[in-house]
């Protein structure tokens, strides 16, 4: 059994995770962390009932009370760093979903859980269509190097743009490496207009919308034509079995790597 904590347990991945986890025969779920604190009952919550585990507000404090072997983070940008290392340096092996970290910060990570020897995944994205969207979109990119990505999800997102689109434009960047595209006259008559620009010269526009989980289309334009690679991920449940993957893997691994493809393909 493997022994499964979660960080962010009231959150709508959170909740989804919960259940996923709670029903695995494999893994035991033996805690969780929300900002909401020690005490709650989590099945209070969890609309398939029945769920009650130990809640504490602290994530240390739930490591040194429960010594899990993995821990889920699906909490906010803002906390995700500090939760990895503290997993880190406990020995839990982290699998983290929650967007937002830089690129130096995923690298300080990745050497950190190499000295120390512990497993762990950072994955942008769970959901496997999005995965073979980012590589159908490097292998597209070979023949049309002009492209531009459209990430659209729920209003209730708060950061953008999405860690999914910064990890199709840096997978494709990789492939293609840097491209000026567009007119050089181009200008906008209103800021933003044309999206963000990442290193390399993919801009990424970002829609917020009720009614949308998580979708992007990846557009590449050539001559007479264009092409469009879209994925659409209409209910959370389309993260689950990568969530499980992640689980199931990262106990075999000896350093954090960042990308569901990494233990898909490689
Ligand atoms: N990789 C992937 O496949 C996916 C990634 N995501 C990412 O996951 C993250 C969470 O998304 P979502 O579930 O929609 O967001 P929510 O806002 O619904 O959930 C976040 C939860 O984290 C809790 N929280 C905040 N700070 C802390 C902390 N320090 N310790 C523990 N818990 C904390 C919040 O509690 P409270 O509200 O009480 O503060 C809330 O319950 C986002 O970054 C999102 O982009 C989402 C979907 C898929
Ligand atoms: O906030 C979300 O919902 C999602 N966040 C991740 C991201 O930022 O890419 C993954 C997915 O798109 C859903």
């Amino acid at each position: 059994m493997i022994r499964v904590a979660i960080a962010g347990a009231y959150g709508r991945m959170g909740r989804e995770v919960t259940k996923t986890v709670w029903n695995a025969d494999d893994m035991e779920l033996i805690g969780a962390t929300d900002s909401k604190g020690e005490g709650v009952d989590v099945g209070s919550l969890i609309e398939a009932g029945e769920i009650g585990v130990l809640i504490e507000k602290d994530l240390e404090e739930l490591i040194l009370r429960t010594r899990p072997d993995v821990l889920i983070d699906f909490t906010i940008p803002q906390a995700v760093y500090r939760n990895i290392m503290t997993c880190l340096n406990h020995g839990v092996r982290p699998v983290v979903g929650t967007s937002g970290l830089s690129q130096e910060k995923i690298q300080e990570i990745i050497d950190v859980s190499q000295s120390l020897g512990v497993g762990g995944l950072i994955a942008p994205n769970f959901a496997i269509g999005a995965i073979l969207m980012m590589k159908f979109a490097s292998e597209a990119v070979r023949h049309f190097p002009h492209v531009e990505i459209i990430e659209l999800h729920h209003d209730q997102k708060v950061d953008a743009p999405s860690g999914t689109s910064i990890k199709t434009a840096e997978t494709i960047i990789e492939q293609r490496g840097d491209f000026e595209q567009g007119s050089v006259n181009e200008f906008e008559n209103i800021t933003g207009v044309r999206g963000g620009k990442l290193t390399g010269g993919i801009r990424i526009h970002s829609v917020r919308l009720p009614g949308l989980v998580a979708h992007q289309e990846v557009i590449f334009g050539g001559l007479g034509q264009t092409l469009t690679i879209r994925h659409d991920s209409t209910t959370r449940e389309s993260f689950m079995p990568g969530v499980l993957l992640g689980i199931r893997k990262v106990v075999h691994l000896e350093r954090v790597v960042y990308g569901l493809d990494k233990l898909l393909f490689d």
